[in-house]
Formats: structure tokens, C-alpha cells, sequence
């Protein structure tokens, strides 16, 4: 690495990228900013989108640290590759992730091939990771130093190439640690809200989103155990295995609560169970895995001990990797213990010990 890089911010607004931006500015990098903008935002077809406040933040950041500004266009390039894979899920009744393929299509992706068009040498944000440089010249991702703000799990699809560029100029701070840089700098968002949620919607919720751009699809909600006919749902696309909250199915006197076990296609059922060890499908302790990627340049060729999480914040789990001999990119995974909820669509990343090795996608 060169000691001084022309790096890009990828300058959200809030309070993690802009000390990103400072970080790499105290170290003496030739720094610019920019946001990225969105379709969502424009459109602003649902609710109040805090799009255009961001906007005046990161600037004010980017003001603030004496840094070029500038708002990057993608709308079109994001409704492509992550609004179509979100809304093509859902409707497949899986439950994709589009921060993830934001990451891996957006950010580290078309985003960071304009930076390369304008000649920055690597794009930075505010994501909690860390990079290190290998003996052999590649890169590792090591999980972020503040364990409570760990998102490796969200870079889980960049591949090589997209880590060779990329910075994460925040990964070794915690997040109180990095309250206190952003206060000390005077930063303008020093004490903004952390956001929350995907890239795109902000601060939408993920049901009124779908019920825009979904149709509804109704359907019984039926109880796995004796097949008993418990109500009707608007579409299964706004279930989630494992999901309790809004079946709209009370519980039992016993107080005991129902749980998505399950989508039958043939007459559109949502499977329902009372929530326990013992309901039907919850619980598994195989999956099979697809559109696997890997940021080493040794995935494993043989049965593997691993660790893995299968949704963010949860804790890496010990499995057992076993890659098919015959699809590079498809592997079955046996979890040491019965993982809870493992919905089709769903991302699993691939861990040895803190460092992120890769992902995969739930079949
Ligand atoms: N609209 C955007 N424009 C530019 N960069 C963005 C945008 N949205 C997210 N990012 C970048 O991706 C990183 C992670 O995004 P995420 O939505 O998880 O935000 P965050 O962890 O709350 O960080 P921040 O405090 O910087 O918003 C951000 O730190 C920022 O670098």
C-alpha cells in the first residue's frame, strides 16, 4: 500500500463513515466523499425517507473535514441488481438479504468502479471490519474490534479483488470510542442517531415496503401439528421462518406463542407452530448452500471444520463444511447444534475464527 492513497468515503450521512473520513484524513490519505443515492429515495413512494437530511449531513461532514463532496447516482444500477433480487425473493417466498448484495453489487461493486473510473486507488466506509494484509499479498477480513458493532457478516459475498480496494478505516474503534473521536473533531453528526435497517429503505419497515410492491397473495394459516386452519394472511412473502411477531394468530392460554415453521406452496399455507425445541421444521441442523464466494484464495476442497453465522448479531456457530464435488460455487453445511429458523434465501457466513472467509446463500 502506498503511504498516501486517493481514497473515496462512501460518506452516509451518519456518524461511523464520517470518522472513517477523518481517520483517513489524520493519516494523511487524499480523501473525497461521496454519497450514494438511491432509487427508494427518490421515489419516496413510502413514508418519510431521511434521504435528503443524510444528504445535508454527510455534506456538512465533508465541509467540516475541509474534503470534496459530490452525490453519486445509482439508482438505476441499484434497481437492477438489488430492489429486483429483493422483490424476486419475497416473491419466491424466500427471505433475501440486500444489504449483503448491496455490499457485494453497490458499494464494492458499481460504486467502487466509479471510484476506479476517477482514479481513486480504493473506496472506505464505515462498516466495523478489519482488513489485514497476508505474507502471501492478499487480504484478510477480521471481525470488527467493538464485538457488539461486528458487520463482517454483511460483507460476507466481496470477493479478493473487491477487499484489494477497499478500506474499513473504523474496524479496529468502538463505537464509544468513536462517539468520543467524532465529538473531539467537532463533527457535525457527532451525536446523530444511529441508523437502522437496510441501505436503501432506511427507515422503512420491510412489510410496507413489500405491501407497495408486492401484490397480496392470501392464503390459510394452518397449524403444522394437526393441520388445523387458524386464520388467513395476506401473502407469505411477509413471513419468515422462525418469525413470531404479526402472524396475527394469538396464543394459547398457556400463553404459549406461534412460529413460522414453514410455507406450503400448493394451496399458499403458512405453517404455524407453538414455539419450542420440538416444532416441526424450526430447528435444523443441515442446509445446503448456494452462490457460495470466498475472500481467501484457499476455500476448502475437502469436508472442513468452520464456523458460521447464520443471520448478523448472531454468535459464530461450529459446522462442518462440505463442498459439492461437482458445483464450486453449491456446499452442505452441518451445524454442530440445531440452528433455529434457517430460511431459504437467507445468508450464512463462513468463519475461521474471527476471520470471514465467505458466504453463501440458503437453498
Ligand atoms: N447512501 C449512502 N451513501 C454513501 N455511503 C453509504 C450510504 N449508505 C451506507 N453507506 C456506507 O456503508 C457503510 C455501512 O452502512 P450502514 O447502512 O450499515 O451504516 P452504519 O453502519 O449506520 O454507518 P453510518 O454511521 O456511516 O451510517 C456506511 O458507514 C457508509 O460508509
Amino acid at each position: 500500500m502506498k503511504s498516501s492513497e486517493r481514497i473515496l468515503v462512501a460518506l452516509s450521512g451518519g456518524v461511523d463513515s464520517a470518522v472513517a473520513a477523518l481517520v483517513l484524513k489524520e493519516a494523511g490519505h487524499d480523501v473525497e466523499a461521496a454519497y450514494m443515492k438511491n432509487w427508494i429515495n427518490e421515489d419516496e413512494i413510502i413514508g418519510d425517507c431521511p434521504w435528503e437530511q443524510d444528504i445535508v449531513d454527510a455534506r456538512a461532514v465533508a465541509d467540516h473535514l475541509g474534503i470534496p463532496f459530490r452525490v453519486v447516482n445509482l439508482m438505476e444500477e441499484y434497481r437492477e441488481r438489488v430492489v429486483a433480487y429483493l422483490l424476486d425473493g419475497y416473491q419466491r417466498g424466500q427471505t433475501p438479504n440486500p444489504d449483503v448484495m448491496c455490499n457485494r453489487d453497490i458499494k464494492f461493486g458499481v460504486f467502487a468502479q466509479w471510484a476506479r473510473d476517477h482514479d481513486f486507488d480504493a473506496v472506505a466506509t464505515g462498516h466495523y471490519a478489519q482488513r489485514t494484509r497476508l505474507d502471501d499479498g492478499t487480504f484478510a477480513l477480521i471481525e470488527g474490534a467493538d464485538p457488539n458493532k461486528d458487520q463482517t457478516y454483511f460483507l460476507a459475498l466481496l470477493q479478493q479483488e473487491q477487499l484489494a480496494a477497499a478500506r474499513f478505516p473504523i474496524g479496529h474503534l468502538a463505537k464509544p470510542e468513536l462517539r468520543r473521536l467524532a465529538a473531539a473533531a467537532g463533527l457535525p453528526n457527532a451525536a446523530k442517531k444511529d441508523s437502522q435497517g437496510i441501505c436503501f429503505i432506511g427507515q422503512v419497515k420491510m412489510a410496507d415496503f413489500l405491501r407497495e410492491y408486492v401484490p397480496d397473495d392470501p392464503g390459510p394459516i394452518v397449524r403444522a401439528t394437526d393441520d388445523k386452519i387458524l386464520g388467513q394472511h395476506h401473502g407469505l412473502h411477509f413471513f419468515t421462518l422462525g418469525q413470531r411477531k404479526g402472524i396475527g394468530v394469538p396464543s394459547n392460554t398457556d400463553g404459549e406463542a406461534y412460529v413460522v415453521v414453514g410455507k406450503r406452496a400448493s394451496d399458499r399455507a403458512l405453517l404455524v407452530a407453538f414455539d419450542g425445541p420440538t416444532a416441526p421444521g424450526l430447528h435444523t441442523t443441515a442446509a445446503k448452500i448456494h452462490s457460495l464466494r470466498w475472500n481467501t484464495s484457499a476455500p476448502p476442497t475437502t469436508s472442513t471444520a468452520l464456523e458460521g453465522k447464520v443471520r448478523y448479531r448472531d454468535p459464530r456457530v461450529a459446522l462442518t463444511f462440505t463442498p459439492d464435488p461437482t458445483d464450486p460455487t453449491a456446499a452442505t453445511v452441518q451445524f454442530e447444534t440445531p440452528q433455529r429458523g434457517l430460511a431459504s434465501g437467507q445468508i450464512l457466513a463462513l468463519y475461521d475464527g474471527p476471520r470471514l472467509l465467505g458466504g453463501g446463500v440458503y437453498l
